[in-house]
């Protein structure tokens, strides 16, 4: 037999003892398929008196990851820690140096630093793979860098934050507000330590730069991305789509246009109907657009100690195979220096209001549409029964116009004294 695979795993959470469980519950398995057995030589956390429901009595123990990353008896590197700065990046930088490849599960720290650890690793003759990264066990990295190889990739787009889609999801069921929800997804322990990393939009946001540098041969842009959270989506809005036919998601979205990178996540409504519109729960959806394929369409379970380990063990496998891929699909020093488009593609916007009920009201407001270059599609109005008699929700829907002519309208608005509150404009994306 070959010799074994050796792993220093580096994080003993959610994902590492779900790496555990695979290696030690799958050892023939894996052995089979890999064509040599997987082993775990080390591990590194940092309580070392934690229980932690697996036997690791087996491994040695490192205090201090970096020196997990320096032993000799490491053949891989699996990082399941977390965070952009300190032990994960230093980790995964010794191991790096000292001739190790790298699993990794962290889109923060690839998203904030891949395009200086692939050249490191790429100079070493090293691997980073990362399916673990985005969208947990849906393996979109390795349909992406291998399975579309031969596309030309249009769109990449997706669902890839499950506390955010279960909170968008569980309002609309059950007809509750932000606040109430957003409370119950930390009573089921769904949010990040930092709860603005799921909802403020920047967990798949960094996910979405990842999946942005493969698709069309870019270095890795996060601070590019336009991120919009969903704290300021309301039962009010939700309800009010799905009458007309959609439902509001936080969808990321990256394409190449004529200005350049487009990358946003975003809130925006999708039809009802379409897959996107029908993802239910904490549930990850990726849709990725090439020339030749057309549209696929991958769904699954985007987080949680199964999923993510699963594709942990997928990237190792790979790895003890001898299977060696760029980092992001081709040589990190081809990748080219994004040019990030100033201005979002221009979509339909749905438009949400209430107006004083007075003659003129409407007139007013068709009118600043009317001098933003903005035309309408659809136009509403409800009798809401929680509304005094001198006030009407008015919905609009817009036909396609750019941002910066919606914010103008917006801006316009505030202008005609009939305007009661803030207005509300989501994109309307078409998928
Ligand atoms: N949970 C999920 O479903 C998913 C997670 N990921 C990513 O996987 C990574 C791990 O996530 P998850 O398992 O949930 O995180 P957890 O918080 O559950 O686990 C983190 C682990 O890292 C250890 N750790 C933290 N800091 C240090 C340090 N300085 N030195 C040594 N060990 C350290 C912790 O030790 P101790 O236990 O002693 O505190 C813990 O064992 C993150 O990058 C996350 O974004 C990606 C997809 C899905
Ligand atoms: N917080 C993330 C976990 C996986 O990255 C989510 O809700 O999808």
């Amino acid at each position: 037999m070959p010799a074994p695979l050796r792993i220093g795993l580096a994080g003993l959470g959610t994902v590492g003892i779900g790496v555990v469980k695979i290696v030690q519950s799958h050892a023939d398995l894996i052995a089979a398929r890999a064509g040599r057995p997987v082993e775990i030589t080390a591990v590194s956390a940092r309580d070392p008196q934690k229980n932690r429901d697996a036997d690791l009595s087996t491994y040695h123990w490192e205090a201090d990851p970096v020196a997990l990353a320096r032993r000799n008896d490491i053949d891989v590197f699996v990082e399941v820690m977390g965070g952009h700065e300190g032990p994960a990046r230093l980790a995964t930088e010794a191991a790096i140096a000292t001739g190790k490849d790298i699993v990794t599960a962290n889109k923060a720290l690839l998203a904030h630093h891949g395009h200086a650890l692939a050249l490191a690793a790429e100079a070493a003759g090293r691997v980073i793979r990362f399916e673990a990264a985005v969208a947990g066990g849906i393996p979109v990295i390795k349909t992406l860098t291998e399975g579309l190889a031969g596309n030309q990739m249009r769109r990449v787009m997706g669902v890839m934050n499950g506390t955010c889609n279960y909170i968008l999801t569980r309002m609309q069921a059950a007809g509750l507000p932000y606040e109430t929800v957003f409370e119950e997804a930390r009573q089921l322990g769904y949010l990040e330590a930092d709860p603005n990393l799921d909802v403020g939009g920047i967990d798949a946001g960094h996910k979405l730069s990842l999946l942005a540098a493969i698709a069309f041969g870019t270095r890795v842009s996060f601070d590019n991305v336009e991120l919009e959270g969903i704290g300021n989506v309301s039962i009010d809005d939700i309800n009010l789509a799905d009458d007309m036919g959609y439902h509001i998601k936080l969808l990321g979205v990256a394409q190449m246009t004529g200005r350049g990178l487009e990358q946003r996540m975003t809130p925006c409504l999708v039809p009802a109907e379409s897959p996107l519109g029908q993802l239910q729960g904490g549930t990850n959806m990726v849709v990725l657009e090439g020339d030749s394929v057309g549209q696929i369409v991958m769904r699954g379970a985007g987080a949680g100690a199964g999923p993510t380990a699963s594709a942990v063990m997928a990237d190792v496998i790979d790895i003890a195979r001898g299977t060696r891929l760029s980092t992001f699909g081709r040589p990190a020093a081809s990748l080219a220096e994004p040019v990030a488009a100033k201005s979002a593609t221009p979509a339909p916007y749905y438009l949400r209001m209430t107006l004083l009920d007075k003659p003129g009201a409407l007139a007013k407001i068709a009118t600043a549409l009317g001098e933003a270059g903005i035309s309408i599609d659809q136009m509403r109005q409800l009798n809401q029964p929680n509304e005094a008699d001198n006030k009407a929700t008015v919905l609009i829907v817009t036909h396609k116009a750019s941002p910066a002519d919606v914010a103008y309208a917006l801006a316009q608005f505030d202008t005609t004294g009939v305007l009661i509150g803030a207005p509300a404009a989501i994109r309307i994306e078409e998928v």
